[in-house]
């Protein structure tokens, strides 16, 4: 099996070093000081499983790496619209893409059958052009519950977890699902496939929604979000609403709000990824959830004012961010 990663940060670079340790052809395509240094010592994996490096090859150049069976994508969402002639090189006729992605991904409605088949949520998808760039036949789901972050290039901190749940839009178990879990398992992650991978993207997005634009506004971890009596009660409300959402378009995360209120808490300190980039000073993947979920309820009727509110704090401290860099 060839693989491709495109995107070779905390999370694709620990994915690409876990096939790696499990014999797969591993290409990684990363750039700057994090790709200089994977080329001279490998990637370096921290984590309480037991450290290990692993050594696949590494480029920022995808035409160098040519046709794989896979690509999995570590680039944050937002680059997905422009990431077309980066993927291009990488696809033959059956290649499958992998999007690592948090929040409603671009198939979100491809394959579900029921009133809202084929609509394309525009705060996920604009215009079209992350369909363009990941046509939809290709798109294998994922839902990541790990945590890892670059501690220093080249070197990922793996935090927890080790699922990474994937499974086909239209829930059919395929060969090409069955083959990259297997690589995925040989290589010391979890890797299910989901009849209903929706009902993961929804249980983790209730997390996703509150916390990361949250950590962002406030400046603080999960832990510090859960012991503030105010904040708590901020993020029960956007999962109340949030369930309220996913409800309207067919999935019930079936999951109580205290269990997975209880699941984030576990995190302890932990900065959001929506955290770590406002102190890099990156811009915000919060379209793909805040932006998405206000549209759907948009779509379906709901009412979702808390969700709205932090939607535009969270948007405007996105704009300014953008403008800045
Ligand atoms: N980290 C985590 O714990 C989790 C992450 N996820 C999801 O995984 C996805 C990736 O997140 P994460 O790994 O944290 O993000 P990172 O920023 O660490 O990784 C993205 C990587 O892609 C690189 N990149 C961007 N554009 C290009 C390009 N044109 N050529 C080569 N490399 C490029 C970035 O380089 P540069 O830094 O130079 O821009 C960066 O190294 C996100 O959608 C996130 O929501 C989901 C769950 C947990
Ligand atoms: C916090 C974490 C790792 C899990 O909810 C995450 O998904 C993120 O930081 O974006």
């Amino acid at each position: 099996m060839k693989v491709a990663v495109l995107g070779a940060g905390a999370i694709g670079a620990y994915v690409g070093a876990a096939l790696h340790r499990a014999g797969v052809e591993v290409h990684l395509i990363a750039r700057g000081q994090h790709l200089q240094a994977i080329r001279s010592a490998g990637v370096r994996v921290l984590t309480p499983r037991g450290d290990f490096v692993a050594h696949p090859h590494a480029t920022d150049d995808p035409t160098q790496v040519g046709p794989v069976d896979h690509v999995f994508l570590g680039l944050k969402a937002n680059s997905y619209a422009s990431a077309g002639p980066m993927i291009k090189p990488l696809l033959h006729g059956t290649t499958s893409v992998i999007a690592a992605q948090n929040g409603i991904p671009w198939w979100y409605f491809h394959g579900l059958k029921g009133p809202y088949e084929g609509y394309r949520i525009e705060s996920v998808d604009p215009g079209g052009a992350v369909t363009t760039a990941l046509p939809l036949h290709r798109a294998i789901g994922c839902v990541v519950y790990a945590a890892t972050e670059i501690e220093e290039p080249g070197v990922i901190r793996h935090l927890e977890g080790t699922r990474f749940s994937i499974g086909e839009p239209n829930g059919e178990l395929t060969e090409r699902c069955a083959a990259f879990s297997q690589a995925a398992i040989e290589g010391g992650l979890k890797c299910p496939v989901e009849r209903d991978l929706r009902r993961d993207v929804w249980i983790k997005l209730m997390g996703n929604i509150a916390f990361n634009p949250i950590s962002a506004l406030a400046r603080a971890t999960m832990a510090g979000i859960c012991r503030h009596d105010g904040t708590r009660e901020l993020v029960v409300a956007m999962m109340r609403e949030t369930v309220d959402v996913a409800s309207r378009v067919g999935c019930d995360p079936g999951i109580s709000i205290e269990r997975r209120l209880r699941g984030a808490e576990k995190a302890g300190e932990h900065k959001t990824s929506t955290l770590q980039d406002l102190e890099k000073g990156k811009p915000l993947e919060l379209d793909v959830l805040l932006a998405a979920v206000v549209e759907l309820a948009d779509l379906t009727g709901a009412n979702v004012p808390t969700l709205r509110a932090i939607h535009a704090v969270s948007d405007l401290l996105n704009e300014n961010l953008v403008r800045a860099v």
